[in-house]
């Protein structure tokens, strides 16, 4: 009526608003692709499922043919259509070998649905978590600055595995009882329609409460997902940083800490056992009463001769056996409802796209030796800051360029946009002449080798390690490259040469030699653009002088951009720029500023530790690009 109006009216009928797709349906998408691989097993897992069922549905027909035998050779009028067997020895011994044979086929059955289903659950999850990981790694500096490391890891093992669990233990089994339950009714409707109504009725109650519960249930798994998320952070971030826990003496006000949050977590998750515990009891008493709906309302079929006592026998056995499903229901709508706030975690990981998404016709840079511009670049890391303010500067290829300036200036910010870690808010970065939104990424930071303070080495070997600057390096190239870092020597005197495993973040070498291996390494990569954020910071002395000797091999005849507070460093420059909040206050060649009282430099020089502007010497060549060492 209402839709004739409308068409009579010429009104569009009106679209529902946009609902987002419910949690199970987000991680169905994110699963689903992974299952294409897994047609056979699939298949054959529903193979032995549709046999599982099969034999659930036979099990109790010998014990009805051989009740009402019995029945009828003790004088039953039975009239009811179906076989009718006669009693005797024959017939007992032909029922009870087929329980038997009923038995062992749909164990054989179960076992096959199970190995199938757990296979394609570990293969599946295997290929999220590669997936989810994959993904992670390439979104934006700004994301993982946000995100908490302990909750990543969290998704990635825990709530991965969590899904694979639920999947193969609650779904599948799930899926096999609903189709258990919709043949069983099937069957209890052919044999009377009126006790079947029973079975109808009490599975409607059941789906109502458990679609009530399953909400509440998903949001305390939720709850307990993210307090264990947090749990993992905090303990991942003392465990890395057990030394200034134990100097300061932190170590209660941190148990405290993770006590409490780890309390929250346990209230959530029990509020989620009870809900569910909750569920499964009340669908006990549901079945109880269903029972004795059955066992009253089917003893009064068989007196006015509707049913067999054999057909009660199945009523009753369906009721046990096909509401033991409904049943398991419960049980696995709430592990499935935790399961699903376990997949929305992951879906949250997955569907969260970069900030800096990749041109669809980005190429890759053309130039091997390029020039770096800033263009009038205001950049910021999050939504209304701005750290960098009409930043213009042009390096050339070859030039080595050193960055001076207060604390928080925007140095490392600056340099972060040339590895298109960031994009400006305003403004051109270009490198080789070509805006980096246009580039492939990748691309652009093959020809970019960063050094930072704290260089990251992985706990694998150390040949490795220097490898990741180079993948398909020889191990000749890494060799040479750890020769010229002035690594070798150290490297060989460890426990197995070049094959000794760094333990965990390499915290068994000095930080002299961490360094030196990261150099190695970004000798080996051979990239026209080296970046030096505070390479030589936190090094005494003796270490330092020979990271300069090594950073001299690394930076000859390459584009450097040295983040330094080391005046030395600054002054073998080919130039330097003063940076203060976002801002270049100063450029110029060091000499050139050297020799103006009233330069920053010079009065930085002056206040700053190590040499002073007097002590360094004026004999060092002001123009040379590319043939003097970025010493930082
Ligand atoms: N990942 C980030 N997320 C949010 N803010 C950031 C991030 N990195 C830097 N900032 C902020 O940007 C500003 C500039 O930081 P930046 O690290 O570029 O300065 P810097 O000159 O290199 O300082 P320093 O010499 O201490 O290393 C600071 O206010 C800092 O707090």
């Amino acid at each position: 009526m209402k839709a004739a109006r409308t068409r009579r009216f010429g009104r569009r009928p009106r679209r529902k608003a946009a609902t987002p797709p419910s949690g199970l349906r987000r991680t169905l998408r994110c699963v689903r692709p992974h299952l294409r691989g897994h047609r056979f097993l699939i298949t054959s897992g529903f193979t032995a499922l549709a046999f599982d069922v099969f034999f659930r549905l036979l099990e109790p027909w010998p014990v009805k043919l051989v009740i009402d035998a019995a029945s009828r050779a003790l004088g039953a009028d039975l009239h009811r259509p179906g076989p009718k067997l006669e009693a005797g020895l024959g017939t007992m011994l032909l029922c009870g070998g087929a329980i038997v044979v009923i038995s062992l086929l749909r164990a054989v059955a179960t076992y096959y649905t199970a190995i199938s289903f757990a296979l394609v659950g570990s293969r599946v999850a295997a290929d999220l978590r590669a997936r989810t990981f994959r993904h992670v790694q390439g979104l934006s500096m700004r994301h993982h600055t946000r995100a908490s490391t302990g909750d990543t890891v969290q998704r990635l093992v825990g709530d991965v595995s969590r899904l694979q669990e639920a999947a193969t233990t609650a779904g599948m089994p799930l899926l096999g009882n609903s189709v258990t339950l919709v043949a069983m009714t099937g069957i209890l409707f052919w044999l009377d329609p009126l006790l079947a109504l029973v079975v109808i009725v009490t599975t409607s109650v059941f789906a109502f409460l458990s679609r009530r519960s399953s909400g509440p249930i998903r949001k305390a798994a939720r709850m307990s997902r993210t307090g264990e998320g947090a749990l993992a952070t905090t303990a991942a971030q003392t465990l890395g940083a057990m030394r200034e826990v134990q100097a300061y003496g932190l170590e209660d006000t941190i148990s405290s800490n993770f006590r409490s949050t780890n309390s929250a977590t346990l209230g959530t998750g029990v509020v989620a056992l009870r809900l569910a515990a909750s569920l499964e009891r009340r669908t006990d008493v549901l079945i109880g009463v269903a029972i004795a709906v059955v066992l009253a309302g089917g003893g009064m079929r068989i007196l006015d001769h509707s049913i067999t006592p054999g057909d009660l026998i199945i009523f009753l056995t369906y009721l046990k056996t096909g509401m033991k499903p409904l049943k398991d229901l419960a049980k696995q709508t709430s592990r499935i409802a935790r399961a699903t706030a376990s997949g929305e975690r992951v879906a949250d990981l997955l569907e969260a796209q970069t900030d800096l998404p990749e041109a669809p016709d980005a190429r890759p840079l053309a130039s091997r030796n390029p020039d770096i511009e800033f263009d009038n670049v205001y950049a910021g890391h999050g939504e209304g800051t701005t750290v960098l303010h009409g930043i213009n500067l042009k390096i050339r290829a070859g030039e080595h360029l050193a960055i001076l300036g207060p604390s928080g200036a925007g140095k490392s910010t600056l340099a972060s946009l040339v590895l298109r870690m960031i994009d400006p808010t305003s403004g051109t970065v270009r490198v080789g002449g070509e805006d980096l939104r246009d580039l492939q990424t990748a691309s652009v930071r093959s020809h970019v080798s960063i050094l930072l303070q704290d260089s990251v080495l992985f706990g694998t070997t150390v040949r490795d390690n220097i490898r990741f600057g180079r993948l398909d390096a020889p191990d000749e190239d890494i060799e040479e490259a750890a020769v010229l870092a002035q690594a070798d020597a150290f490297i060989r005197n460890l426990p197995e040469g070049y094959d000794t495993v760094l333990g965990d973040a390499a915290k068994d070498l000095s930080g002299g030699q961490r360094q030196r291996l990261a150099i190695a390494r970004a000798i080996l990569r051979q990239a026209p653009i080296i970046i030096l954020d505070e390479a030589t910071a936190g090094l005494d002395p003796a270490s330092r002088e020979s990271i300069l000797d090594a950073l001299d091999v690394l930076t000859r005849g390459r584009t450097s951009i040295t983040i330094t507070h080391d005046a030395f460093a600054a002054r073998l420059c080919d130039r330097v720029i003063w940076l203060e909040d976002g801002r270049i206050l100063e450029e110029g060649k060091p000499l050139e500023l050297l020799r103006d009282p009233e330069s920053r430099f010079f009065k930085w020089l002056g206040e700053a530790p190590g040499p002073r502007a007097a002590d360094i010497p004026e004999d060092i060549p002001d123009d040379m690009p590319g043939s003097v060492g970025a010493r930082t």
